[in-house]
């Protein structure tokens, strides 16, 4: 397996590129950013894992660092400071994520994508794009990594209703940005007994907990050690699939077209919208079944009509940054 990261030099690349290196699956990891990955291949070369590193500076290395990965994990481009959205990082991030993309579509076609890179509402539905227009898309193959919305709700949950938070499952659906941000608490035992008042509360703390960070970050960036670890913990579920040939089950951003069934299915809650975040069952070819999302309470209900309308408009965004000629 060769994966990749691009814009592994930076807050979230380094202590990811870090954790994969740890992984017996991994037999060639390959850096690729603008600045510094000369260095941080070396530093990681020496550990005494498996996988072989390798550095790749700027655009004239892009394809070498590409050509043929298995996966490709993207936390390139720049994080929010206090006072911005992530919508507001689309103006840099987009053209970031396109270029990216359109190498790896020349490169490695058929890998596995991972998109770190925000506003994830619309950097995924740029990948989709770019690679239909060079015609290599397979929605199975393509996921926004929502993993940090459910490291951070299985944490703040078990912190109020107790229990072991590395094995507390909190499924959060919709996107990755504020209210587009779903997590579905009445599915979690044990939160029966709270209060509406706590359910909103821990609700909106599960929604803007990237905020959190930022705040308390005060302008250094946003969260890097939770991102790599979330970002390594979802780079291992689609290995443990390709490898093990056992389904895995993960929360992400998927195309809902990736499964014709289980996309109309979940398509019934939500309305025709394309890209949306569900637990989904990953198999050796990725996304191998959405699985229901499951009863929603009637808060939950209204939580998902609210969201609803931003994301369309994040996906529209994406999308149309693309089909607008910008290739
Ligand atoms: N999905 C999530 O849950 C989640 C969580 C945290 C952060 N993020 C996002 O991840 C991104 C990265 O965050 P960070 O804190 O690591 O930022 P950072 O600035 O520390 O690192 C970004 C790296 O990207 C590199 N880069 C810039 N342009 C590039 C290009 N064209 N090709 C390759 N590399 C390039 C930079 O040189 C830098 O090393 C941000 O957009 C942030 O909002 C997403
Ligand atoms: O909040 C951010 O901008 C980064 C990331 O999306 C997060 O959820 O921590």
């Amino acid at each position: 397996m060769k994966v990749t990261v691009c814009g592994a030099a930076g807050g979230i690349g380094q202590p990811l590129s870090l954790l994969l290196k740890q992984s017996p699956h991994i037999t060639h990891l390959s850096l690729y950013d603008i600045v510094n990955t000369p260095g941080v291949a070396a530093d990681l070369s020496h550990i005494n894992t498996r996988a072989k590193v390798t550095g790749h500076i700027g655009a004239a290395q892009m394809d070498a660092a590409l050509e043929g990965s298995d996966i490709v994990v993207i936390p390139a481009g720049v994080p929010r400071k206090p006072d911005m959205t992530r919508d507001d990082l689309f103006k840099i991030n987009a053209g970031i994520i396109r270029d990216l993309a359109t190498a790896a579509a020349k490169n490695c076609p058929k890998a596995f994508m991972l998109i770190i890179s925000n506003p994830v509402n619309s950097t995924v539905p740029i990948v989709a794009e770019v690679f239909k227009k060079h015609g290599v898309y397979d929605p199975k193959r393509l996921f926004g990594v929502t993993t940090l919305d459910i490291v951070r709700a299985s944490t703040f949950v078990s912190e109020i209703v107790g229990g072991d938070a590395a094995t507390l499952r909190v499924p959060v659906i919709g996107g990755h940005s504020g209210v587009t941000i779903i997590p579905l608490l009445s599915q979690v035992g044990g939160t029966s007994g709270l209060s509406q008042e706590r359910i909103e509360k821990l609700t909106n703390r599960i929604q803007f907990g990237g905020d959190e960070v930022v705040k308390a970050k005060a302008g250094a960036g946003s969260a890097t050690l939770s991102m790599a670890y979330a970002g390594a913990r979802f780079t291992f579920s689609i290995l443990d699939a390709i490898a093990s040939n056992k389904p895995v089950v993960e929360c992400t951003y998927v195309d809902l077209n990736s499964d014709a069934q289980g996309g109309a299915a979940t398509k019934k809650i939500t309305g025709d919208i394309q890209f949306f975040s569900v637990p989904v069952e990953l198999g050796p070819a990725g996304v191998q079944r959405i699985l229901p999302i499951g009863n929603l309470s009637e808060y939950e209900a209204g939580l998902l009509k609210t969201a609803l309308p931003e994301l369309n408009g994040n996906i529209v965004k994406g999308t149309s940054f693309i089909s607008q000629a910008n290739l």
